[in-house]
């Protein structure tokens, strides 16, 4: 396939699509038209067409898309066909929170350490993982090839741990502490913010308000 740059807005879409391409597989459906899809969704058929067309266009004229070809390509798009080590630092109520969610293995990602400051989790484990104090941390990430680092700690160490750990080899970092980090090019980050994601629902929840208004 021709190496083409995708737009973010089509990337944020993608597993979208592969969830509802997952569960239609789970229910031993074969193969779907972009109008069913787009029922289910409610996404427009134009907008699944152009989305997927993207990548070569999986979908046949009259035949619709074949579910399982589609769930594996846009699988192989997002990475999820490869193992990717990860480790969480921080853990605290959100870093558990995380650590006890076995569905990221499902994926691809595979949860290999903990790490805190905190003496006192030295000796939990979660899902059969220790905790470990950050003065292994270094050793650590060299050995196990580990290529994503989730911080959930404070933001006022955040710059220091998310650089820390791009020293020493991991590129990519899953960011839940509120803070910008600055990191080189070359470090895939993605930020995570339940508090903005609510202040979006906060402004729904206003505008419905307010349009509803007048038909009170
Ligand atoms: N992005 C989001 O949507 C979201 C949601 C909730 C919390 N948060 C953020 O996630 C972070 C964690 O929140 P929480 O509720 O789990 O807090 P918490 O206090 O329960 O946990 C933080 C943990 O980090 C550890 N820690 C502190 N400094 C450390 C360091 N230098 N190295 C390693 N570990 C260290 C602490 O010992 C603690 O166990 C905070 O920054 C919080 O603001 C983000």
């Amino acid at each position: 396939m021709e190496e083409r740059e995708i737009s973010q807005a089509v990337i944020r879409r993608l597993p979208r699509y592969y969830r509802y391409l997952g569960e239609l597989l789970e229910n031993g459906v074969e193969r779907i038209s972009s109008n069913d899809l787009s029922k289910r969704m409610k996404v427009t058929a134009s907008q699944i067409r152009q989305d997927l067309n993207n990548f070569g266009g999986f979908g046949q004229q009259g035949y619709g898309y074949n579910v399982k070809y589609l769930y594996t390509e846009i699988g192989k798009i997002l990475g999820l066909e490869q193992h990717h080590n990860i480790i969480i630092i921080g853990a605290g109520n959100l870093g558990q929170a995380l650590a006890n969610y076995a569905d990221f293995e499902k994926r691809g990602f595979i949860l290999k350490g903990i790490f805190d400051v905190n003496p006192t989790l030295a000796d939990v484990s979660i899902r059969g993982v220790p905790v470990r104090m950050m003065d292994e941390l270094e050793q650590f990430v060299r050995e196990n090839d580990i290529e994503i680092g989730v911080l959930t700690i404070p933001k006022t160490k955040a710059v220091e741990v998310a650089n820390n750990l791009v020293n020493n080899g991991v590129r990519a970092i899953w960011n839940f502490a509120h803070i910008d980090l600055n990191l080189p090019e070359n470090v895939i980050v993605e930020n995570v913010h339940l508090s903005e994601s609510l202040m979006r629902l906060s402004y729904n929840i206003s505008r419905y308000h307010e349009e509803h208004k007048e038909s009170k």
